[in-house]
């Protein structure tokens, strides 16, 4: 008769396996036991070698740049990085507006977001709001013109376009702590990041039909891929807002946590993640978005392939090769089967 620990592992497996058959937005809710799910309660011979996650509080500074830049001029975004730890934190600051962006905020971002990309000791980036009210509520409305937005004397434009492509591209997960309104524009931008941790005071949705807009780009067929074509078309036509249980069940976010511990919890995945191989976490990123951005995601998976060329010696051969002005000799590389 099968004890208890292979109940459990058998449990585990059929979790696992049923999760990854049944399509997302053909199930009311996820298949999943919270307590299974839950590394710290496994007792494997794997996590008594790797141990608990550490749940010691992180310490925040304001962070330096690695390249070109420097974070004092920031006035919509805070940008900070952790105190012996290798996760960076971008805040949208704009809490009076329930942290709508202008053209400015989107331009902070992305110089945050790039140096957090160049930085070679940041390996998992929180993308937040300030305060518990909103964690974005999308484009600063005052600020729409016919030509998109603009801030005073600026040329409009839509910009937090590039900041999605820049999300989806960049090679280190980025998770999107939750707290109050995720609406409009800022709902788009917690679907483009990696992960999404949520409070249990968060409302989710779109407004776009209601106030004019609409994003037929991510905003559409990246929600589509959350919650299902159906659910989808439900969130865009009604335009109705979801709290943070209704948005988990729907799988559009990862997980709910009280808000006094949304910080806490979002830290932990942090560390969690971190312990794990950046080139797979790199390369897995590239591959999950590969189908879904078209011949934009075989390009970052294709250059993650050469990426890990270069560091080979059948590479190198025949770099040399070329600089010593001689054939390269690939003879000893094996063709593999
Ligand atoms: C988010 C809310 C539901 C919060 O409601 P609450 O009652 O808590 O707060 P207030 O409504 O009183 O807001 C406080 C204060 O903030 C101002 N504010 C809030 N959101 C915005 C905003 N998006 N733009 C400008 N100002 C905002 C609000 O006016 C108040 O100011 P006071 O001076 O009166 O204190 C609620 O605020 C709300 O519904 N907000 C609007 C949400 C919205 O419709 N967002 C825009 C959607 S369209 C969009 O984001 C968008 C952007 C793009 O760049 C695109 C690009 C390409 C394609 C599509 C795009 C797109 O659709």
């Amino acid at each position: 008769m099968a004890d208890s620990k292979e109940l459990g592992s058998a449990n585990r497996r059929i979790s696992a396996v049923t999760n990854h058959l049944i399509p997302v937005g053909l199930i009311p809710t996820r298949v999943d036991s919270v307590e299974l799910c839950n590394a710290s309660s496994m007792n494997d011979n794997y996590h008594k070698v790797h141990g608990e996650v550490p749940t010691n509080e992180i310490v925040w500074r304001k962070a330096d740049f690695v390249g070109e830049g420097d974070n004092k001029e920031f006035v919509d975004i805070i940008y900070e990085k952790a105190v012996g730890e290798d996760i960076a934190k971008i805040t949208i600051n704009r809490p009076e507006r329930r942290n709508a962006f202008r053209p400015q905020t989107v331009k902070e971002l992305m110089r945050a977001f790039n140096d957090a990309r160049d930085d070679s000791s940041v390996g998992v980036i929180i993308l937040t709001g300030k305060g518990t009210k909103a964690f974005c509520s999308g484009g600063d409305q005052a600020l729409r013109t016919p030509d998109g937005y603009a801030d005073p004397k600026d040329v409009g434009r839509l910009n937090v376009l590039d900041l999605q492509v820049q999300i989806r591209r960049l090679p280190k997960p980025i998770i999107a702590m939750v707290a109050g309104y995720a609406v409009g524009g800022g709902h788009i931008l917690h679907m483009v990041c990696d992960l999404t941790i949520a409070a249990d005071n968060a409302i989710f949705g779109q407004t776009g039909p209601k106030v004019g807009s609409f994003d037929a780009g991510y905003g559409s067929s990246i929600m589509s891929r959350l919650v299902g074509p159906k659910k989808a078309r439900e969130m865009w036509f009604m335009t109705r807002f979801y709290t943070a249980s209704e948005a988990d069940k729907m799988g559009l976010i990862n997980t709910v946590v009280p808000l006094e511990d949304l910080e806490k919890e979002t830290v932990k995945w942090c560390r969690e993640i971190l312990r794990n191989s950046p080139t797979a976490i790199r390369v897995l990123k590239a591959a999950l978005n590969a189908v879904d951005d078209g011949h934009a995601g075989l390009q970052g998976l294709g250059g993650d392939a050469t990426l890990l060329f270069y560091g080979t010696d059948e590479a190198t051969e025949g770099r040399t090769a070329y600089m010593q002005r001689r054939p390269p000799d690939f003879s000893k590389f094996a063709r593999r089967p």
